[in-house]
């Protein structure tokens, strides 16, 4: 279970974030819906430590991970895909895939590389390609499988739907459907929860940095 309780967060002296309690079970998946600028990026940070609030915590299975750094952060499970995919140019998918299992020295690798491909069918035959030269689509799922190869107990996605055609947004819904019996906590960050509301166990609307449960 990861959890944010009673945190503020802000930025460069600017208050973001109001007194926010999050919470997402194991093997739940749970939705962060709000408009542009509503805070959802800087919530997704802060539950993976580049964002630390000024006050409030954020616990693991009960741990408190409030000061426990992005990169320990991985180390425990915790994958993060960011709303603008960030794959690296030079590197081919299979490469970008595992650069986080470069990073911490990860011993099963290949063997989660296999799983991601065995979830997400569609990489298989890109896995050679340079980042350039996918589609947007393409880049999103690449960057969904290098979530993963961190993301073994909490998966936090921002806008995974945003900007891709509604086929590949569905598809998208359907790997994340079966993740469902993996026991992840997985969140969700979207516009609108139009693509993913079929999918979600709890839904958290976000405005103006003040996060509320909405009935589900
Ligand atoms: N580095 C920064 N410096 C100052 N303000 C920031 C910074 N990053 C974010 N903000 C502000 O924090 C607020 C929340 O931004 P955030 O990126 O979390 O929103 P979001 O809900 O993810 O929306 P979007 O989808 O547009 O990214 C916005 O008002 C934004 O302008």
């Amino acid at each position: 279970m990861l959890e944010i309780e009673n945190a503020s967060v802000s930025i460069e002296g600017t208050p973001i974030l109001r007194n926010v309690e999050l919470t997402m079970p194991t093997g739940a998946m749970i939705g962060l819906v709000g408009r542009n600028g509503a805070g959802k990026t800087t919530t997704l940070k802060t539950l993976i430590g580049l964002l630390v609030p000024q006050s409030g915590k954020v616990r693991f299975d009960g741990a408190d991970i409030t000061s426990t750094s992005p990169h320990r952060r991985a180390a425990l499970g915790i994958g993060f895909m960011p709303e603008d995919r960030r794959l690296v140019p030079d590197l081919t998918v299979r490469e970008n895939i595992l650069v986080p299992a470069w990073a911490m020295r990860l011993q099963d690798a290949e063997k989660r590389v296999d799983w991601i491909v065995d979830l997400i069918p569609e990489l298989g035959p890109l896995m050679d390609r340079y980042a350039p030269q996918l589609s947007g689509g393409q880049q999103k799922l690449a960057a969904l499988g290098r979530a993963l190869m961190v993301g073994r107990r909490a998966l936090l996605l921002d806008e995974p739907s945003e900007g891709v055609a509604p086929a590949l947004a569905e598809r998208i819904g359907e790997i994340l459907s079966n993740l469902k019996t993996e026991g992840l906590c997985v969140l969700i960050s979207e516009s609108n929860d139009h693509h993913v509301a079929d999918l979600l166990d709890d839904v958290f609307s976000i405005e103006r940095g003040q996060v509320r449960r909405l009935e589900h």
